[in-house]
């Protein structure tokens, strides 16, 4: 299998190593033998066919599900309670607390032990960078989808994971939403988490990942420079599903 073969990072929560990961649902083999290794704090970004297992792998990866076999190691760790702390996952459809917008960054920061003298000046500070500061002291639930997907990027960024989780953060956005979410993403990475998020929009694909990892039928297929990705997939299926042809 493809390894990024650069040096390690200095993040603490890389290298990650998946090895053969196994796990079913009924007769269906969800994950089957999933291999990954990630070492470097790169915008990875996870595609496939639908059902190919990629939210299912985010959901492993961050500990949410167990698997039938195999083992998942950040920097050698289970994603148990202390690696999953370090982390944040945000869900295609975002849960909200029924609070205002700031409530819930503030809700964040408290479960991480931010001092309370601290949390007010961190929630404006998160908002503002989400362009949501106008929006602070509206419920949550009442926020557009675009906005809401702002903020649970904004509140699982408050609490400065590590790594963040992205389980197709853009879908349902308007170009305008999309584009303001990417650019949010980009300035997470920036100041210095992994990313690893899937998604179904192969122009996002291009602009934001760094690597691709192809998944199709539980497995990790590829995994190469986005570049080669887009330009030399190395297997057949890969070229098959950047040109729109591969069904699972
Ligand atoms: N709880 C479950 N019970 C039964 N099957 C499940 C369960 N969770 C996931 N699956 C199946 O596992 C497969 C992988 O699901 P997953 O949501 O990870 O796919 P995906 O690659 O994210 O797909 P999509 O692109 O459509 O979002 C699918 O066939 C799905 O139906």
């Amino acid at each position: 299998m493809p390894r990024d073969t650069a040096p390690e990072s200095d993040n603490p929560l890389l290298p990650l190593d998946v090895r053969g990961v196994r796990l079913r649902r009924g007769d269906t083999p969800v994950l089957d033998g999933l291999d990954m290794h990630l070492a470097q704090a790169t915008r990875s970004v996870l595609i496939g066919p639908n059902g190919a297992g990629k939210s299912v792998t985010l959901r492993v990866l961050h500990g949410l599900i167990e698997p039938d076999a195999g083992a998942v190691r950040w920097a050698g760790q289970p994603p148990a309670r202390a690696v999953r702390m370090r982390q944040a996952m945000v869900f295609q459809r975002p849960v909200m607390l029924r609070r205002s917008a700031a409530a819930n960054v503030a809700y964040a920061l408290r479960v991480h032990g931010v001092p309370r003298r601290e949390r007010r000046r961190r929630v404006a500070e998160e908002l503002d960078r989400a362009g949501l500061a106008h929006l602070a002291r509206r419920p949550a639930p009442a926020l557009s989808g675009g906005e809401q997907q702002r903020l649970a990027i904004a509140r699982a960024w408050a609490t400065r994971p590590a790594v963040m989780l992205l389980d197709e953060p853009t879908a349902n956005l308007d170009p305008a939403g999309a584009h303001a979410v990417e650019a949010l993403i980009a300035e997470i990475h920036a100041s210095g988490a992994k990313i690893v998020m899937t998604t179904h929009d192969m122009a996002q694909a291009r602009r934001l990942g760094e690597d691709v990892l192809f998944m199709h039928r539980g497995r990790l297929v590829e995994h190469t420079p986005a570049e080669t990705f887009f330009t030399a997939p190395r297997t057949d299926d890969a070229r098959a599903f950047a040109e729109g042809r591969l069904l699972l």
